[in-house]
């Protein structure tokens, strides 16, 4: 997958001189370098052949598996006696290169367990000059694999502090003006994503505040009921561009280097004080005066010393330096940032929200063909598992004292660009409070016989049920203006009840718990390998219950006990009459276990390996039984 994603952006439609490839591995594993080494191989064919034929999806994986369509978006380049032929060749070229990856790991694995933090890679390890001068000559982009070193008494800052090495070691390697951001688990699918982006980046009326362009993120893997939502429809269509722009979204990014480190350095800043805030690397400083000269876009490959490299990734380097922090208080560097931010496990967010604090604006760009495909969650696990590190970075961003509510609105480039990010931070937390309390308050009130609402004579049931229908029908609009269907409203529904009962609620506690100093922050990486039974389900359109019990037990205590008050309130409706008194109650319970029914027929009916386990089902009755009796005494 990471050699695929190396091989797309190598594979780029831009001058191969001014492309630098970057691999920041944390694993600092053998595989990964050889995996590194065999795609720069492979890339002196792949490269040609696709600048030859004009290939559009530049990831020979998609590419061969698509047939040569690209992944079924249509290519354009297909047909063709003589391309049929080398395409053959090329897929033989690479059935050999992964052969000889694995016959290669086991080799490194036993031989070579000590590695070098960076490495540029290069077919004969030549010193110095030559190498880059051999890269440059062959027409093709400098590859480097970093690994950035990782101790147990350093705080490494997951994501952000794998960033931000990239940012140093390539400061002083090739030091670009402009810089994409990739996931591992995301390939380009269109060659020309740099050059649309330069569109914006070059264009005279927005440069000087352009920060970044964001496309969307896409998924190559998502089935057509795409149950879990995976697609996150409403955050990548229903966007702020208008508003001064999108935020960072982690991936698929093209961001400015200036924005990142050194926008109010001037050319002949104190060397001191930048020492202070960028750490004690001459070569770095000397790179960061670098971007901010005009004639910047014509810098070349530098060859940096092995050791100003090995310094730049070492993780002692950035203490008592005033990376990943906002410096906007100490002068005479006012407003710094130096690179991604620390603070919040959701980097991507954090980092957009200051840049748009700082008066930097983006732009979305969505155009028709995927530009980046990604890996969407394809299990309920992984979904919930990936969910509560979003809520609890976020709920970090929520509760601290850059929350958007009080510390944007007077310096993003609008008020509502403000409203926008505090919603994102905040929805975490409103949500697990509010669906918490509506799945259980009516429901324990309708089992002790207590309204709460109006009952259906009276005026006042028309507001309510013109709220609620008005909420779900501008929820509805959005989903089939967005080009989704009603089953995609459906499923809508149902992860956002489902996870705002667990990840949401994890996320928020885990974050308050953070704040509190009593857990540490965390990042869950997301499943890189697709389990084939699983995906079996999930193409099937069925729901994997194979997940902790943690995430289990709230969605399964929380149908249980609608389904009971739905039963009670039913009966209490024929036999007492109470119907008219109780409507608005029943309808809630009704409405939860009709949108919940997956997890009724997992408990009831599914007897396969993803349904619900009956210990799970027991636990969880015991658990809603505890909900019904504590709620009762406090309600009566
Ligand atoms: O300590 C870490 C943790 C993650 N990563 C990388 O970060 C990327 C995203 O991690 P992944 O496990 O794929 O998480 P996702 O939830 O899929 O990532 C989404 O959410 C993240 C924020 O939580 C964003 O940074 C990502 O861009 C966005 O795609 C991957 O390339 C990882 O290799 C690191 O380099 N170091
Ligand atoms: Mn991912």
């Amino acid at each position: 997958m990471v050699m695929n994603t190396v091989l797309s952006a190598m594979a780029m439609d831009y001058p191969p001189e001014k492309l630098h490839v970057y691999l920041s591995d944390d694993g600092c594993a053998a595989v990964t370098l050889n995996g590194m080494r065999e795609a720069w191989r492979f890339a002196k064919w792949w490269l040609p052949f696709c600048r030859r034929y004009g290939i559009k999806c530049t990831t020979p994986e998609a590419y061969f598996s698509a047939g040569g369509e690209g992944d079924g978006y249509e290519d354009g380049d297909s047909g063709g006696n003589r391309v049929a032929k080398t395409k053959k060749k090329k897929k033989k070229k690479k059935n050999s290169c992964k052969e000889r990856q694995i016959s290669n790991y086991i080799y490194k694995i036993i031989l070579e367990p000590y590695l070098e933090f960076w490495q540029v890679i290069q077919e004969t390890s030549s010193e110095g000059d030559d190498a880059i001068q051999i890269n440059e000559a062959k027409n093709m982009p400098l590859l480097v694999y970093v690994s950035r070193e990782k101790r147990p008494s350093h705080p490494h800052h997951f994501k952000a502090g794998a960033l931000n090495v990239l940012l140093r070691v390539s400061g002083v390697i090739s030091n670009s003006p402009y810089i994409l951001g990739l996931d591992c688990d995301m390939y380009c699918n269109d060659a020309s994503s740099a050059r649309q982006a330069m569109c914006f980046h070059l264009d005279p009326k927005i440069s000087p505040s352009l920060a970044f362009v964001q496309f969307p993120h896409k998924f190559h893997n998502i089935s057509t009921n795409d149950i879990y939502d995976s697609q996150l429809r409403s955050l990548f269509t229903v966007c702020y561009d208008g508003l001064g722009g999108p935020c960072v979204c982690g991936t698929g990014y093209y961001i400015k280097r200036v924005s990142l480190c050194g926008s109010s350095i001037s050319e002949d800043g104190d060397a001191m004080k930048l020492r202070q805030y960028f750490g004690p690397s001459n070569q770095f400083i000397k790179s960061l005066r670098q971007i901010k000269k005009p004639d910047h876009m014509f810098i070349q490959r530098n060859n940096a010393q092995p050791n100003e490299s090995q310094l730049l990734a070492s993780c002692a380097y950035e203490d008592g330096t005033k990376w990943g922090e906002e410096a906007s208080t100490i002068k005479p560097l006012e407003s710094m940032q130096v690179g991604f931010l620390y603070g919040s496990v959701v980097e991507d967010y954090f980092t957009g929200f200051h840049l748009h604090c700082k008066g930097w604006i983006s732009v979305f760009l969505n155009p028709k063909r995927p530009q980046f495909l990604g890996s969407g969650a394809t299990n309920l696990d992984e979904l919930l598992v990936q969910g509560t590190r979003w809520s609890s970075g976020l709920a970090d961003v929520a509760i601290s004292k850059f929350s958007p509510l009080i510390y944007g609105p007077f310096k993003t480039h609008t008020f509502l660009q403000s409203m926008c990010y505090a919603e994102i931070a905040l929805f975490p937390i409103f949500y697990f409070l509010t669906l918490w309390c509506f799945a259980i308050i009516p429901q324990v009130c309708l089992l002790n016989g207590i309204p709460l609402y109006p009952e259906v004579s009276n005026t006042y049931f028309i507001v309510f049920s013109f709220v609620f229908l008005s909420s779900l029908s501008k929820h509805l609009y959005e989903v089939l203006e967005t080009g989704s269907t009603f089953q995609h409203w459906v499923n809508e529904q149902r992860i956002w009840m489902m996870k705002s009962v667990t990840s949401h609620l994890y996320g928020s506690v885990d974050a308050f718990m953070k704040k509190l100093g009593m857990r540490e922050a965390s990042f869950l990486p997301t499943n890189k390998v697709d389990d084939v039974e699983q995906l079996k389900l999930y193409n099937m359109g069925v729901f994997d219950f194979q997940t902790s019990l943690q995430f289990l037990a709230p969605m399964v205590a929380l149908v249980i006990l609608n389904m009971a008050s739905f039963a009670v309130g039913i009966a209490r409706g024929i036999f007492v009459g109470e119907l008219d008194k109780m409507f608005i109650q029943i309808f809630i319970a009704f409405y939860v276990i009709v949108i919940n029914y997956p997890i009724i027929e997992g408990m009831l009916i599914r007897k396969d390996k993803g349904s619900i386990p009956l210990s799970v089902t027991l636990i969880s009755a015991l658990f809603s039984l505890s909900v019904y009796v504590f709620g009762s005494i406090i309600f009566k």
